[in-house]
């Protein structure tokens, strides 16, 4: 079968880019992005492609290039879904907030509400395919609702995880490690896997296509997730033993990299992992091994999660042990917001829980981002509901310039890699703040010796 249309529900950080990505590179196949949000909808529609609603490098001009001619985002979700004959499933699954497995589990009532969609509008025939990250076995749901529609349609439902990482998305999704497709292993299930293989065998070479069954597809994404997130935590619980034993985490990162078996990658220490994926697809992995009775396979992975939130801590600890046990009236700046540099994304960034611990000391923090606006960063800390808006909007300044940022701070913390903060003019910066002028590199991105030479006190990760 050969796909021509395609519907796309969810236009957020993966439906987005991932569309924009295969209408480029098939531009004989039409893609329709579908969401609720008219706002969202708006502004990938935006004449100005710099105020599409997910900043990633590289994506405006793959947006200019396809969109108007085989790319289109749509607040109409019956029509776009009637017309394909394939719908990839890409709204969001946080995790629940309430009930049953709250804390822990997978939110999946948009899914469900998607799969009631389709159900209810499709008159022909359909793929359905999971992009959003889901709980292993959710096709059995998705079939379930599908199946039970009354009007006779078929459906087959392929499991085809995102891997992307937030900024660098353009550049994952055109040249993935690999793309990986699960589904039904009976004829009519191959022939959907093959439909979807074809679409991507466009760019991709054939060999980095992997076809597996929909459970192992399902799997294999919280579990990739899980096995990089825990890289992260080895290395940050390493970074606390190195600050007590004069080791520096660096060196080790590289002496350990070098092993051809561990490899380099994700060695970076840091303040801890953010962003919307690694915590709650750990804590939804964790929640499953526990739901099958399987305490330590569940006590394992969640301990990934406690050490990243120990790393969080830690860090607001130490710079409040360092500024002579009290930040209460000071001003600490923050360099960064989002949860990695190149994206602006901020959920589950490190910065918010820091500085929501260093509010709680009653410090006054100053942000600077390059791409989070303003308004972010208080709807960040009000989420929260540590405190009234009131008080954050009180504690918390944010700056559009990083020298006023630091103007008169007792501390700079650097939360996000953004390179910028690399070439800053670090000497105005220390003038301009009160003495002594400490720096708490949560990313190990500053020039140690220079900034020393220049008068500040420098607190790296682990070392
Ligand atoms: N953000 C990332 O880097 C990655 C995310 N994922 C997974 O992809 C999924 C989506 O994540 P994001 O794009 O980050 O979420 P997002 O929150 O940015 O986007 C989801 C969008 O779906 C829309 N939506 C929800 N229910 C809807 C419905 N019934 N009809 C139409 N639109 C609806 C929302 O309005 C929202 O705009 C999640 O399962 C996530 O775990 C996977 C790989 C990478
Ligand atoms: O499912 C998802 O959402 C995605 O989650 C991650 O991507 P993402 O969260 O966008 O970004 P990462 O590059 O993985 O970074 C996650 C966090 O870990 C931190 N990190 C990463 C690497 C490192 O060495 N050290 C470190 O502290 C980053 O700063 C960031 O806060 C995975 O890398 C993607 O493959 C996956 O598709």
């Amino acid at each position: 079968m050969t796909v021509k249309k395609i519907c796309c529900i969810g236009a957020g950080y993966v439906g987005g880019p991932t569309m924009a990505v295969i209408a480029k590179q098939c531009p004989d196949i039409q893609v329709t992005v579908v969401d609720l949000n008219e706002a969202r909808i708006a502004a990938w529609n935006d004449h100005d492609v710099n105020k599409i609603p997910v900043y990633e490098p590289g994506l405006s001009e793959v947006v200019s290039e396809a969109r108007g001619r085989n790319l289109f985002f749509s607040t109409d979700v019956d029509q776009a879904i009637n017309e394909a004959d394939m719908i990839f499933i890409s709204v969001n699954t946080p995790t629940k907030t309430y009930g049953a497995g709250k804390g822990q589990a997978a939110d999946l009532k948009w899914i469900e509400l998607c799969a009631r969609q389709i159900a209810r509008v499709s008159k022909s025939d359909k793929i359905v395919v999971e992009k959003s990250t889901l709980p292993v076995r959710t096709a059995r749901t998705l079939k379930d609702i599908l199946q039970h529609t009354g009007n006779g349609v078929k459906f087959q439902i392929l499991s085809n995880p995102e891997f992307l990482a937030e900024g660098t998305a353009v550049e994952d999704l055109l040249k993935p490690d690999r793309v990986l497709i699960g589904g039904d292993q009976d004829e009519e299930g191959k022939k959907a896997i093959e439909a979807l293989v074809n679409i991507y065998a466009q760019w991709v070479p054939r060999e980095r296509i992997l076809t597996t069954n929909v459970w192992s597809s399902e799997l294999s994404k919280l579990t990739a997730n899980a096995f990089l997130a825990q890289r992260v935590s080895s290395i940050n619980a390493l970074s606390e033993l190195c600050e007590h034993t004069e080791a520096d985490i660096n060196e080790v990162a590289r002496a350990i990299g070098t092993d051809s078996r561990i490899g380099p990658k994700f060695l970076k220490a840091s303040v801890g992992f953010g962003g919307s994926c690694f915590q709650k697809d750990i804590l939804n992995l964790v929640y499953i091994a526990r739901s099958y009775g399987l305490t330590e396979v569940a006590d394992y992975w969640e301990q990934v999660i406690i050490m990243n939130d120990h790393q969080k801590k830690r860090f607001a600890n130490k710079i409040i042990k360092t500024l002579y046990n009290t930040v209460n009236g000071k001003k600490i700046a923050f360099l960064g917001w989002a949860f990695k540099k190149d994206t602006n994304d901020t959920r589950e960034s490190a910065a918010i829980y820091v500085a929501d611990h260093l509010l709680y000391e009653q410090a006054h923090v100053g942000v600077y981002d390059p791409k989070v606006p303003e308004q972010q960063v208080y709807t960040d800390l009000d989420y929260l509901a540590t405190r009234s808006s009131d008080e954050n909007s009180k504690l918390v300044q944010v700056y559009n310039d990083p020298y006023e940022a630091c103007k008169d701070a007792h501390a700079v913390a650097i939360l996000t890699e953004w390179d910028e903060f690399k070439h800053y003019d670090w000497q105005r910066i220390y003038d301009n703040m009160l003495k002594p002028a400490h720096i708490f590199d949560g990313r190990n991105i500053l020039d140690k010796a220079k900034l020393e030479n220049i008068g500040f006190k420098i607190c790296p990760i682990g070392s």
